[in-house]
């Protein structure tokens, strides 16, 4: 049997940039958060909520767990998420990347799958044409124990983090195969401000 992956949903931001919570804006007939909710719950056995008591995703029937760093970033959501993680290995995403899809948390999960133990890899990360994006990625839960270190010394930056991990950086064109390589360019896309979420309004006629 496949081993099992849990599923992180990063949702603890201040959503400050686009003026409201970014995991709430509609997407076709669900939230953002609902559509990532939806793309990895096909390949992770558990699912859980990387955000604080402030902000409430109740309705979606999933377990939260808090930052033990409260404030601090993305890297103290995905810091907990692990921390809370019953798998070795758990896919994360943000809540702001309403494109993401099935097909791209398969392609991911089979690349976590074919790793042999003796590599000692802790992130899989997508390389979209030479950008990394550390917040749809996949990790081990070793991964913590330098996250939590960096955490204590006010060391915020994901890619700074990534510097201290082994990763296996993996270009779209080598993950593509559940999904397109046209859907994973499109996938990754996340939103930031206002005009972001215009862009995707426009494009997918919402
Ligand atoms: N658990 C947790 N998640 C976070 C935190 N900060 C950001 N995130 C999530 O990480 C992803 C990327 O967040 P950003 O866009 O960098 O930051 P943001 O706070 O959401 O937005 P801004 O306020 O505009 O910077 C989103 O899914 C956020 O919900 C945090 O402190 N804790």
């Amino acid at each position: 049997m496949a081993e099992s992956i849990t599923g992180i949903l990063l949702a603890g931001g201040r959503s400050r940039r686009m003026g409201q919570d970014k995991a709430l804006l509609r997407f076709g007939r669900l939230s953002c958060i609902e559509q990532v909710q939806s793309a990895l719950s096909v390949v992770c056995s558990d699912l859980l909520i990387s955000a604080n008591a402030s902000r409430s995703y109740d309705f979606l029937g999933l377990p939260r767990v808090e930052d033990q760093y409260p404030g601090q970033g993305p890297l103290a959501g995905l810091h907990a998420g692990l921390k809370a993680a019953r798998t070795s290995w758990s896919l994360v995403s943000a809540c702001d990347m309403p494109l993401v899809t099935e097909g791209m948390a398969s392609d991911l999960a089979r690349m976590v799958r074919s790793l042999t133990p003796m590599g000692k890899v802790q992130a899989v990360v997508p390389v979209a044409e030479g950008r990394p994006q550390p917040l749809f990625a996949a990790y081990h839960d070793s991964a913590a124990t330098v996250l939590e270190q960096r955490l204590q010394r006010g060391e915020l930056r994901m890619m700074d983090a990534l510097g201290e991990l082994t990763v296996k950086w993996v270009p779209l064109e080598e993950l593509a195969v559940c999904e397109s390589l046209h859907r994973w360019r499109e996938g990754l896309f996340n939103m930031n401000e206002p005009k972001d979420y215009e862009r995707l309004k426009g494009l997918h006629r919402l």
